[in-house]
C-alpha cells in the first residue's frame, strides 16, 4: 500500500510530533507544556508528513533560513529539519518523496540552496546534498595551557560581565547578525531561537541553565557572548572541574581571545570544553602552549544542496580573476547544466551557456566549492571532479577557495 505524502495540518500537529519522538528515538508522548513550545515551531515551519490509515509515520520540517557565503552576503536558504520515517515503514522510499516535494517547492519559490545537519553521512549525498562545513571540538588542559594565572581580566580595556538570561535576549541578537554576516557558512537564527537557547522556551527535558558573560571593548561595544555549564567535580584536596561552552560568539579577535582567557582563568577550571567550533578556529593558538587543546572531534556539519547555480555562484566574492565553464550534474533536475563563471574581486557573472566544459562535477561536490571549503584538487584526486582542460582544477581553487573556512555554528 502507498503511504499518503502530504502538508501537516494544525490539529495534526500532536500525532505528527509523536512520530518525531519515535523516530529519533524519544519518549513519543511530551507533556503539554513541551508540546506547546514546540508547536510554536509550526507556525513558521513547513511539515509533511506520510500518513498509514489517518496515522503519522514519517516527519520533515522545512523552515526559511539565510546562509552567508563567502564575502558576506547572505542568500536565501530551505533549511531541513526533524526528518523521520518511524521503523515499521523505513526503506519504502517515504524519506525520498519527502525530500522531492519539499526540494521542488524550495526551488519554485526561489531558495538558492537547502541546508541540514544530517544525523548519518550516509543519507543526504543522494539527493545533492554535500558537506560544505566541518566542525572541531577541543578539550583544553588548562595547567598544561601555560597562561600566567595572575589573569584578572582583559589587558585592552575591555571587560568581561556576568550577565542574565534576559540580558543575552536583548543582546545576543544583535550582535549574531554581526558575526553571522562575517562568517561564511552561518545560518540565521529567529526570536524562537534565543528563546529556547535561554531556557524562556523549553522542547523537553534536558536544560541546565548556563552562566552567560559578555565581552565589552574599551568602548563599551558589545563584542563576545559565551554560555558555558560546569560540572560538579569539586574535591576538598584537588578541585578538577569542567567548564563546557554551549555557545561562545565574537565579532572580533580582541573579543574572541579574552572570552577564552576568561573560560581559563576561572577558579576550580582544570578542563574547558568548546563546543563545535570552526576546523581553523584560532582557540588553540590563544594558548601558549596550543598542545594543550585536544582535538575530541572533528566531523562534518552543515550539508548544503545547491538549488540555483547561477544566483549562488553570482552571490558569492572571488579573491582572484578567471573563468570556468562548469558542468554539474544533477540526478534530480534541479540545478544541472552548464554553465559558464566570470569571476573578479569586482563581482562575477553566471550564465548558462553551450561551450566546452573545463569540469564536470556533481552538485552535491559544488555545496563545499561553493562555500569556500573544498578543494578541486582533492576533490580530482577522489575521481569527484573530472578535468576536461588542463589547469582548470588549478584555476578553481584559486577561485573558489576561501580565506578562512566556513563554519556554522548552529545545530537545526
Ligand atoms: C536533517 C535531519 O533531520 S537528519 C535526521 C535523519 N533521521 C534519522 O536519522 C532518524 C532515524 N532514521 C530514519 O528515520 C530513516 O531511516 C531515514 C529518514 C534516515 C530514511 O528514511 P527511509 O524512508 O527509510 O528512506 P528511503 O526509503 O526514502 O531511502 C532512500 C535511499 O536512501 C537509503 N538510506 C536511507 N537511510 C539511510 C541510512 N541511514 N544510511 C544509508 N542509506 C540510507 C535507502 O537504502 C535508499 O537507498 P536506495 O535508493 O539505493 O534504495
Amino acid at each position: 500500500m502507498t503511504n499518503d505524502v502530504r502538508i501537516v495540518t494544525e490539529a495534526e500537529f500532536e500525532d505528527w510530533q509523536r512520530a518525531l519522538a519515535t523516530g529519533f528515538l524519544e519518549e513519543p508522548v511530551l507533556a503539554a507544556e513541551h508540546l506547546e513550545a514546540r508547536r510554536r515551531q509550526f507556525v513558521d515551519g513547513r511539515l509533511l508528513g506520510a500518513y498509514d490509515g489517518g496515522r503519522c509515520v514519517a516527519t520533515f520540517r522545512s523552515f526559511a533560513q539565510e546562509l552567508t557565503a563567502v564575502g558576506g552576503t547572505a542568500v536565501p536558504a530551505n533549511a531541513i529539519s526533524n526528518v523521520t520515517v518511524t521503523p515499521t515503514h523505513r526503506r519504502r522510499g517515504l524519506l525520498t518523496r519527502m525530500m522531492g516535494r519539499d526540494l521542488a517547492a524550495a526551488k519554485e519559490r526561489g531558495d538558492v540552496v537547502a541546508t541540514l545537519i544530517s544525523a548519518e553521512y550516509p543519507i543526504y549525498g543522494r539527493y545533492g546534498f554535500g558537506p560544505a562545513t566541518w566542525t572541531t571540538q577541543w578539550t583544553v588542559d588548562v595547567p598544561r595551557a601555560g597562561l600566567d594565572p595572575r589573569w584578572s581580566g582583559p589587558e585592552d580595556g575591555g571587560r568581561i560581565d556576568l550577565v542574565d538570561a534576559e540580558d543575552v535576549r536583548k543582546l545576543g541578537p544583535e550582535l549574531y547578525e554581526r558575526v553571522r554576516r562575517a562568517q561564511p557558512g552561518a545560518t540565521s537564527r529567529d526570536e524562537l531561537w534565543w528563546q529556547m537557547h535561554t531556557g524562556a522556551v523549553r522542547f523537553g527535558g534536558g536544560w541546565t541553565e548556563p552562566f552567560y558573560a559578555v565581552h565589552r571593548s574599551a568602548s563599551g561595544e558589545v563584542e563576545g557572548l559565551v554560555s558555558y555549564t560546569s560540572d560538579d567535580n569539586w574535591h576538598h584536596k584537588q578541585p578538577y572541574n569542567t567548564a563546557e561552552v554551549k555557545r561562545l560568539i565574537a565579532a572580533t579577535p580582541a573579543a574572541e581571545r579574552a572570552l577564552w582567557r576568561f573560560l581559563c582563568s576561572i577558579d576550580w577550571i582544570t578542563k574547558v570544553k568548546s563546543g563545535w567550533r570552526g576546523p581553523d578556529d584560532l582557540l588553540p593558538f590563544f594558548l601558549p602552549d596550543p598542545r594543550a587543546a585536544h582535538v575530541t572531534e572533528h566531523a562534518d556539519w552543515l550539508w548544503v544542496r545547491i538549488l540555483d547555480v547561477v544566483r549562488a555562484l553570482e552571490a558569492r566574492a572571488y579573491e582572484t580573476t578567471g573563468s570556468l565553464v562548469l558542468e554539474i550534474v544533477d540526478a534530480a533536475g534541479l540545478a544541472g547544466g552548464r554553465y559558464l563563471l566570470d569571476a573578479s574581486p569586482d563581482g562575477a557573472s553566471c550564465v548558462p551557456t553551450t561551450r566546452d566544459a573545463d569540469l564536470v562535477l556533481d552538485v552535491a561536490e559544488l555545496a563545499a566549492l561553493w562555500l569556500g571549503d573544498g578543494s578541486a584538487s582533492r576533490l580530482a584526486a577522489l575521481g569527484r571532479v573530472r578535468e576536461e582542460r588542463e589547469g582548470a582544477v588549478r584555476t578553481a581553487d584559486a577561485l573558489l577557495r576561501g580565506a578562512r573556512r566556513p563554519w556554522c555554528p548552529d545545530i537545526f
